[in-house]
C-alpha cells in the first residue's frame, strides 16, 4: 500500500461558519460548502476548496464528538489530522496494522464526510499527526 494525494487537512473549530468567513476574509477562499452536519460522525463540517486540496473545518456536535476534548484543549481551535487518499481502504487498514499502526474505533471503515469509507490511525503511531485514510473515489474493491 502506498499513501496517495493529500485529500484534506482537517481544522477543528467552536465554529465552522466563522471559520469559513475567516478563510473568506483572510485569504480570499472562498469555495466553501454550506455547512452540514454529520450526527453519527459528531461532526459538523465546512469544505474550504483551495487550488490543491481542501481544508475541512469541523466543529464538535455534542460532548461525545470525538473532537470535544481537542477543543477543550485547543479552545480557538487548530490543525487537527491529515487525510490522504489511498486505492483501497481495507488494504490500506490491513498494511497499517501489519506495519505496527493502531487503526481507531473498530478497525471498519466507515463513511466519512466525502461518501467514502475513511479510517484513522493514532497518533501515537504517526509521530503527533492524526492521520485519516479515505478511499480515492472511484477506488477499491
Ligand atoms: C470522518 C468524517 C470526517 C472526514 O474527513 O470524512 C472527519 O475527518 S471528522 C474528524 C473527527 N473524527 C476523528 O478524528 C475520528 C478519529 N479520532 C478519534 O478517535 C479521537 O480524536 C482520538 C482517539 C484520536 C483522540 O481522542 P481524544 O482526544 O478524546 O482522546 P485522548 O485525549 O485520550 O487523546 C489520546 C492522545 O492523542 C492525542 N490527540 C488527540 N487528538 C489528536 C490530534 N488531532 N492530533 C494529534 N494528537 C491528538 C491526545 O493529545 C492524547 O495524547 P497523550 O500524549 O496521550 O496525551
Ligand atoms: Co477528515
Amino acid at each position: 500500500m502506498k499513501i496517495g494525494r493529500l485529500n484534506h487537512v482537517g481544522v477543528a473549530t467552536p465554529d465552522v461558519e466563522a471559520a469559513a468567513k475567516g478563510y473568506a476574509d483572510l485569504y480570499g477562499a472562498t469555495d466553501a460548502t454550506p455547512a452540514k452536519a454529520f450526527p453519527k460522525l459528531g461532526v459538523k463540517v465546512i469544505f474550504v476548496s483551495v487550488p490543491n486540496m481542501q481544508i475541512e473545518l469541523i466543529e464538535p456536535l455534542g460532548e461525545d464528538s470525538p473532537i470535544h476534548k481537542f477543543l477543550e484543549k485547543n479552545p480557538k481551535g487548530g490543525q487537527h489530522h491529515m487525510c490522504f487518499e489511498v486505492p483501497d481502504i481495507i488494504e490500506a487498514r490491513d498494511a497499517m496494522r501489519a506495519r505496527g499502526a493502531t487503526v481507531l474505533g473498530t478497525g471498519e471503515p466507515y463513511i466519512g464526510a466525502h461518501g467514502v469509507p475513511v479510517i484513522f490511525v493514532h497518533p501515537k503511531d504517526t509521530g503527533g499527526v492524526l492521520v485519516e485514510l479515505m478511499q480515492e473515489p472511484g477506488g477499491g474493491h
